[in-house]
Protein backbone atom coordinates (compact mmCIF):
# COMPACT_ATOMS: atom_id res chain seq x y z
CA UNK A 1 0.00 0.00 0.00
CA UNK A 2 2.76 2.17 1.03
CA UNK A 3 4.70 2.15 -2.06
CA UNK A 4 1.55 2.64 -4.16
CA UNK A 5 1.76 5.93 -3.03
CA UNK A 6 5.23 7.00 -5.02
CA UNK A 7 4.47 4.23 -8.60
CA UNK A 8 3.10 5.77 -11.29
CA UNK A 9 3.51 6.35 -14.92
CA UNK A 10 2.80 9.64 -14.99
CA UNK A 11 5.55 12.41 -15.20
CA UNK A 12 3.26 14.87 -13.30
CA UNK A 13 2.60 12.39 -10.42
CA UNK A 14 4.73 14.29 -7.42
CA UNK A 15 6.78 11.38 -6.69
CA UNK A 16 8.15 11.81 -10.13
CA UNK A 17 7.95 15.21 -10.50
CA UNK A 18 10.27 15.72 -7.36
CA UNK A 19 12.86 14.00 -8.78
CA UNK A 20 12.82 15.45 -12.37
CA UNK A 21 12.48 18.96 -10.89
CA UNK A 22 15.86 18.36 -8.67
CA UNK A 23 17.55 16.78 -11.47
CA UNK A 24 16.93 19.65 -13.65
CA UNK A 25 17.35 22.06 -10.95
CA UNK A 26 20.77 20.72 -10.41
CA UNK A 27 22.19 21.50 -13.27
CA UNK A 28 21.18 25.17 -11.96
CA UNK A 29 23.54 24.96 -9.39
CA UNK A 30 20.36 25.00 -6.99
CA UNK A 31 20.40 21.79 -5.19
CA UNK A 32 23.66 20.65 -5.39
CA UNK A 33 25.99 18.61 -2.51
CA UNK A 34 22.27 17.53 -1.12
CA UNK A 35 21.58 21.03 -0.45
CA UNK A 36 18.15 22.50 -1.68
CA UNK A 37 14.85 20.58 -2.35
CA UNK A 38 11.30 20.52 -3.43
CA UNK A 39 7.84 19.36 -1.99
CA UNK A 40 4.78 19.11 -3.84
CA UNK A 41 1.17 19.23 -1.61
CA UNK A 42 -1.27 16.66 -3.35
CA UNK A 43 -4.45 15.89 -2.53
CA UNK A 44 -4.29 15.08 0.80
CA UNK A 45 -0.42 14.01 1.19
CA UNK A 46 2.62 16.28 0.96
CA UNK A 47 5.04 14.62 -0.92
CA UNK A 48 8.74 15.09 0.70
CA UNK A 49 12.48 14.33 -0.03
CA UNK A 50 14.92 12.28 2.47
CA UNK A 51 17.58 14.12 4.24
CA UNK A 52 21.17 14.64 3.14
CA UNK A 53 20.66 12.69 0.13
CA UNK A 54 21.96 13.48 -3.62
CA UNK A 55 18.61 15.40 -4.61
CA UNK A 56 19.46 15.02 -8.93
CA UNK A 57 20.14 10.57 -8.01
CA UNK A 58 16.47 10.46 -6.44
CA UNK A 59 13.93 7.88 -7.06
CA UNK A 60 10.64 8.32 -6.57
CA UNK A 61 11.10 5.34 -3.66
CA UNK A 62 13.12 7.12 -1.96
CA UNK A 63 10.04 10.23 -0.90
CA UNK A 64 8.23 10.69 2.46
CA UNK A 65 4.85 10.87 2.21
CA UNK A 66 3.01 12.72 4.97
CA UNK A 67 -1.00 12.96 5.33
CA UNK A 68 -1.35 16.47 5.38
CA UNK A 69 -4.20 17.09 8.09
CA UNK A 70 -2.53 14.89 10.57
CA UNK A 71 1.13 15.18 9.68
CA UNK A 72 1.22 11.49 10.19
CA UNK A 73 3.84 9.58 8.17
CA UNK A 74 2.08 7.17 5.17
CA UNK A 75 5.33 6.62 3.99
CA UNK A 76 8.49 6.23 5.17
CA UNK A 77 11.66 4.68 3.10
CA UNK A 78 13.85 2.65 5.66
CA UNK A 79 16.97 4.12 6.99
CA UNK A 80 16.51 7.38 5.22
CA UNK A 81 15.63 10.52 7.19
CA UNK A 82 12.56 13.25 6.23
CA UNK A 83 14.20 16.68 4.80
CA UNK A 84 15.29 18.99 7.78
CA UNK A 85 13.37 21.58 5.45
CA UNK A 86 10.26 19.32 6.07
CA UNK A 87 9.20 22.27 8.37
CA UNK A 88 9.90 25.32 6.20
CA UNK A 89 7.83 23.74 3.22
CA UNK A 90 5.01 22.71 5.92
CA UNK A 91 5.43 26.75 6.49
CA UNK A 92 4.51 27.86 3.18
CA UNK A 93 1.79 24.68 2.61
CA UNK A 94 0.19 26.45 5.92
CA UNK A 95 0.54 29.77 5.89
CA UNK A 96 -0.10 30.55 2.11
CA UNK A 97 -1.98 27.48 1.40
CA UNK A 98 1.18 27.03 -1.36
CA UNK A 99 1.00 23.51 -3.43
CA UNK A 100 4.12 23.71 -3.80
CA UNK A 101 7.82 24.91 -1.84
CA UNK A 102 11.26 24.97 -3.71
CA UNK A 103 14.70 25.39 -1.66
CA UNK A 104 17.69 26.54 -3.15
CA UNK A 105 21.26 26.91 -2.50
CA UNK A 106 21.75 29.47 -5.28
CA UNK A 107 24.77 30.88 -5.09
CA UNK A 108 22.86 34.43 -7.18
CA UNK A 109 20.58 34.34 -4.04
CA UNK A 110 23.38 34.08 -1.57
CA UNK A 111 25.47 36.84 -3.01
CA UNK A 112 22.34 39.42 -3.06
CA UNK A 113 22.03 38.64 1.11
CA UNK A 114 25.67 39.46 1.21
CA UNK A 115 25.80 42.68 -0.51
CA UNK A 116 22.48 43.71 1.45
CA UNK A 117 24.31 42.57 4.82
CA UNK A 118 27.05 45.00 3.26
CA UNK A 119 24.11 48.01 3.08
CA UNK A 120 25.59 48.68 -0.43
CA UNK A 121 22.50 48.55 -1.93
CA UNK A 122 20.08 50.61 0.60
CA UNK A 123 19.27 51.24 4.05
CA UNK A 124 17.34 48.03 5.04
CA UNK A 125 19.90 44.94 5.24
CA UNK A 126 16.70 42.52 5.62
CA UNK A 127 14.93 43.06 2.75
CA UNK A 128 16.05 42.72 -1.27
CA UNK A 129 14.50 45.34 -3.52
CA UNK A 130 14.76 45.55 -7.30
CA UNK A 131 12.58 47.84 -9.53
CA UNK A 132 11.93 48.01 -13.17
CA UNK A 133 13.46 45.07 -14.44
CA UNK A 134 10.82 43.35 -16.88
CA UNK A 135 11.31 39.73 -15.03
CA UNK A 136 9.46 41.18 -11.99
CA UNK A 137 6.60 40.74 -14.30
CA UNK A 138 7.15 36.72 -13.36
CA UNK A 139 6.33 37.24 -9.45
CA UNK A 140 3.51 37.18 -7.67
CA UNK A 141 1.99 38.57 -4.91
CA UNK A 142 2.43 36.34 -2.48
CA UNK A 143 2.41 32.96 -4.79
CA UNK A 144 -1.69 33.63 -5.69
CA UNK A 145 -0.80 34.34 -9.43
CA UNK A 146 -4.32 35.05 -10.18
CA UNK A 147 -4.80 38.47 -12.13
CA UNK A 148 -8.69 39.35 -10.61
CA UNK A 149 -8.70 42.43 -8.17
CA UNK A 150 -9.25 40.45 -4.31
CA UNK A 151 -12.17 41.74 -2.52
CA UNK A 152 -11.65 44.69 -0.76
CA UNK A 153 -10.05 46.42 -3.79
CA UNK A 154 -6.15 45.01 -2.52
CA UNK A 155 -4.01 43.90 -5.40
CA UNK A 156 -3.17 40.63 -6.35
CA UNK A 157 -2.22 38.87 -9.39
CA UNK A 158 1.87 39.10 -10.87
CA UNK A 159 3.92 42.48 -10.21
CA UNK A 160 3.78 44.86 -12.89
CA UNK A 161 6.64 46.48 -14.54
CA UNK A 162 6.53 49.49 -12.22
CA UNK A 163 6.21 47.87 -9.35
CA UNK A 164 9.53 47.24 -6.87
CA UNK A 165 9.50 43.71 -6.06
CA UNK A 166 10.68 43.11 -2.14
CA UNK A 167 11.93 39.98 -0.63
CA UNK A 168 12.67 39.46 3.04
CA UNK A 169 16.05 38.45 4.31
CA UNK A 170 15.96 36.35 7.70
CA UNK A 171 19.32 35.10 9.19
CA UNK A 172 20.20 31.83 8.82
CA UNK A 173 20.40 29.50 12.00
CA UNK A 174 22.95 25.87 12.44
CA UNK A 175 19.94 24.05 11.77
CA UNK A 176 17.44 24.38 8.81
CA UNK A 177 14.70 23.08 11.14
CA UNK A 178 15.22 26.21 13.02
CA UNK A 179 14.51 28.56 10.69
CA UNK A 180 10.74 27.68 11.07
CA UNK A 181 9.85 30.35 13.58
CA UNK A 182 11.44 33.40 11.71
CA UNK A 183 10.40 31.96 8.08
CA UNK A 184 6.58 31.81 9.72
CA UNK A 185 7.35 35.46 11.12
CA UNK A 186 8.48 36.83 7.70
CA UNK A 187 5.46 35.25 5.25
CA UNK A 188 3.16 37.06 7.70
CA UNK A 189 4.93 40.61 7.80
CA UNK A 190 5.21 40.59 4.22
CA UNK A 191 1.46 39.34 2.55
CA UNK A 192 2.55 39.84 -0.63
CA UNK A 193 5.66 37.87 -0.85
CA UNK A 194 6.06 34.32 -2.68
CA UNK A 195 9.58 33.68 -1.17
CA UNK A 196 11.75 34.30 1.73
CA UNK A 197 16.00 34.25 1.48
CA UNK A 198 17.87 32.91 4.17
CA UNK A 199 21.38 34.60 4.52
CA UNK A 200 24.22 33.37 3.41
CA UNK A 201 22.22 29.86 2.84
CA UNK A 202 19.43 30.49 0.08
CA UNK A 203 16.06 30.69 -0.82
CA UNK A 204 12.69 29.63 -0.18
CA UNK A 205 9.54 30.38 -3.09
CA UNK A 206 6.40 28.68 -3.33
CA UNK A 207 3.44 28.93 -5.88
CA UNK A 208 0.15 27.39 -5.82
CA UNK A 209 0.93 25.33 -7.78
CA UNK A 210 4.41 23.39 -9.37
CA UNK A 211 4.34 25.38 -12.28
CA UNK A 212 4.16 28.64 -10.30
CA UNK A 213 6.63 27.82 -7.91
CA UNK A 214 8.76 26.96 -10.68
CA UNK A 215 8.75 30.46 -12.58
CA UNK A 216 8.81 32.52 -9.96
CA UNK A 217 12.38 30.28 -8.61
CA UNK A 218 13.48 30.78 -12.18
CA UNK A 219 12.41 34.49 -12.09
CA UNK A 220 13.59 34.94 -8.77
CA UNK A 221 17.41 33.34 -9.49
CA UNK A 222 17.37 35.85 -13.06
CA UNK A 223 16.81 38.96 -10.90
CA UNK A 224 19.27 37.80 -7.73
CA UNK A 225 22.40 37.15 -10.68
CA UNK A 226 21.16 40.47 -12.78
CA UNK A 227 20.96 42.48 -9.44
CA UNK A 228 24.60 40.91 -8.76
CA UNK A 229 26.18 42.27 -12.04
CA UNK A 230 24.31 45.39 -11.50
CA UNK A 231 26.41 45.93 -8.59
CA UNK A 232 29.64 45.08 -9.92
CA UNK A 233 28.84 47.48 -12.33
CA UNK A 234 28.10 50.46 -9.56
CA UNK A 235 24.20 50.60 -10.63
CA UNK A 236 21.25 50.74 -8.03
CA UNK A 237 19.23 48.20 -8.03
CA UNK A 238 15.98 50.32 -7.16
CA UNK A 239 15.79 53.23 -9.15
C1 LIG B 1 24.78 20.73 2.51
S1 LIG B 1 23.81 20.42 3.92
C2 LIG B 1 22.36 21.36 3.52
C3 LIG B 1 21.28 21.18 4.59
O1 LIG B 1 21.77 21.55 5.86
C4 LIG B 1 20.05 22.04 4.28
O2 LIG B 1 20.43 23.42 4.21
C5 LIG B 1 19.35 21.67 3.02
O3 LIG B 1 19.07 22.53 2.20
C6 LIG B 1 18.98 20.26 2.73
O4 LIG B 1 18.63 19.59 3.91
P1 LIG B 1 18.19 18.04 3.76
O5 LIG B 1 17.82 17.63 5.15
O6 LIG B 1 19.39 17.30 3.20
O7 LIG B 1 17.01 17.99 2.79
ZN1 LIG C 1 19.26 24.59 2.82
Amino acid sequence: MADSLVHSSDPLHPANHICELCRKFYTFGWVTGTGGGVSIRHGDNVFIAPSGVQKELMQPTDLFVMEYESKKYLRRPPVLKPSACTPLFMAAFEKRNARCCIHTHSQWAVLVTLISEAGQQGADRNVFSISEIEQIKGISRGGAGSDEIAEGGRKIGNLGYFDTLRIPIIENMAHEEDLRETLEAAIEEWPETCAVLVRRHGLYVWGKDVAQAKTQCESLDYLFQLAVEMHRLGLKWVK
